[in-house]
């Protein structure tokens, strides 16, 4: 029975007195938690207690800031190369940038806008975000540089294959657009009066030669793209086998076959600068080191007509002038200095007299490839009729060409300059038979068999 009255109701003004008894542990509470605790640590202690009690998301949401500490985060810049390319055709702000020295306006998505992007099935949303921070100074608060940081959001459950293969990817598209734009640039690698040396301004490349436009046996030229496609891949290869991601290129032929020109049609195919080296401006073997330490990665160095008489030949004859510059110097920094420094680099040597070089510079290692840029084929003809003339398929006067061609040798760059002698392709394909067939009777015959009409196609153009 005396249990009972333990459950009785409780009455109204028991209920009251324990309300108010309660109020006041409150108040208690609260300003025994206000006195112990400064407000920015209940602040803290509140913001805390929010978070863990939000009610738990399905979304992850990535953060890439611009910066990495005093550094400049690369996955940021890569990201937002990638997004330029995604930019909404809605959008209704945008960023533009541009630097000194690029040629192009980059416009970049702003905040508030949204990019959706879908990588193997899965949507992810970016958001390009400017955040105000407060700082505070000599105990003022002092408002910083808004800092802008992208943010990524998916579903958590494709965090793996987020970070572990889309992040890789954008890096790997953002290179792809960046060389898009790249200008390519050629640089004067030269010393001046002996001293340590240095190096001219560069100035942009404009050499038109691509591998389209080069005359060459298709065979050839496709072989060579695949050897620079293999070549830019293989950085764990060569990583792997313990050699330096370097390819060495030997242009040799007869003078206007190409050798230049294939060289332009490399730079503006991997999109890397050329750094022009003068052999006959060096002045010893420490110049050549100071003037290779300016050369970056991702580059094409050219020593051009590399048998004229700046290195000592085979035989051990001195070269014309007194050079400190020795072969061995120039090996050394193939192979010895060269191959630990940079990344992704070729060097091409070219000479009309492969003959006369030391055959310690052909060794393979040294000079990878060796590339015969040979006269005029077919082929190549085809190729400088359709960019000189437009003409892609036949023309009555191509049988004729194309049999002088087999039987003559003639240089790309003499074929060339007569079909650039008129616009009138009548006058041109004439004018180059003529050319051919006086070259044909110059072997057969000897200059005295050269009738006036030869000679008269002989005289270059003159315009007064
Ligand atoms: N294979 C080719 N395809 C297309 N054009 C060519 C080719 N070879 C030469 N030419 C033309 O002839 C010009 C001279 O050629 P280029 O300078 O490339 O020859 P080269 O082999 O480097 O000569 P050199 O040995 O004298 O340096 C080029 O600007 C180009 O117009
Ligand atoms: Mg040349």
């Amino acid at each position: 029975m005396g249990d009972r009255s333990f459950m009785a109701m409780p009455t109204p003004s028991s209920l009251l007195s324990a309300y108010a008894s309660m109020s006041t542990s409150i108040m208690l509470f609260r300003t025994m938690f206000n006195q112990l605790f400064p407000a920015h640590l209940q602040r803290y202690v509140l913001h805390n207690v929010r978070l863990y009690w939000k009610p738990k998301s399905s979304k992850l949401t990535l953060i890439f800031d611009e910066k990495d500490g005093m550094t400049s985060n690369h996955m940021f810049h890569a990201a937002e190369a990638f997004l330029c390319s995604k930019i909404n055709p809605n959008s209704e702000r945008l960023r533009i940038t541009k630097s000194d020295k690029e040629p192009h306006i980059n416009v970049k998505f702003a905040e508030s806008e949204n990019i959706i992007d879908s990588y193997e099935g899965i949507e992810v949303t970016w958001r390009y975000v400017r955040q105000q921070k407060n700082g505070s100074g000599n105990g003022r608060p002092i408002s910083i540089e808004p800092t802008p940081y992208l943010e990524l959001k998916f579903d958590k459950k494709y965090k793996q294959i987020i970070i572990s293969s889309y992040l890789p990817w954008i890096i790997k598209r953002s290179q792809e657009l960046e060389n898009e734009k790249k200008v390519v640039k050629l640089h004067n690698l030269q010393s001046y009066g002996g001293g340590p040396g240095g190096y001219k301004e560069s100035v942009n490349l404009d050499h038109p030669s691509t591998f389209d436009t080069l005359a060459m046996d298709p065979k050839m030229k496709q072989a060579i793209i695949d050897d620079l496609n293999l070549f830019l891949k293989r950085k764990d290869f060569y990583k792997k086998v313990g050699k330096a991601w370097k390819r060495g290129y030997l242009l040799y032929g007869p003078p206007g076959t190409g050798k230049s020109s294939l060289i332009a049609a490399m730079a503006n195919y991997l999109k890397f600068d050329i750094f022009d080296l003068q052999l006959s401006n060096l002045y010893g073997d420490q110049c050549l080191k100071n003037l290779m330490l300016k050369t970056k990665n991702r580059s094409i160095v050219v020593i051009e007509d590399i048998d004229c008489g700046v290195l000592p030949d085979r035989n051990g004859a001195p070269p014309p002038k007194d050079r400190k510059f020795s072969l061995s110097g120039l090996l050394n920094f193939i192979d010895g200095l060269w191959s630990c420094y940079g990344d992704e680099r070729i060097i091409i040597f070219t000479t009309n007299h492969k003959e006369r070089l030391d055959p310690a510079l052909l060794r393979p290692g040294r000079m990878d490839v060796h590339i015969h840029m040979s006269y005029l084929t077919v082929d190549g003809f085809e190729t400088l009729a359709a960019n000189y003339l437009n003409i892609y398929d036949h023309h009555w006067r191509f049988r004729e060409i194309k049999e002088l061609i087999k039987c003559k040798k003639v240089t790309p760059a003499e074929v060339a300059e007569e079909l650039m002698k008129s616009e009138d392709v009548e006058v041109v394909l004439g004018g180059l038979v003529k050319f051919l067939k006086r070259k044909k009777m110059e072997d057969d015959e000897g200059k005295d068999g050269v009738d006036d009409e030869v000679h008269e196609a002989k005289k270059p153009k003159m315009i007064s």
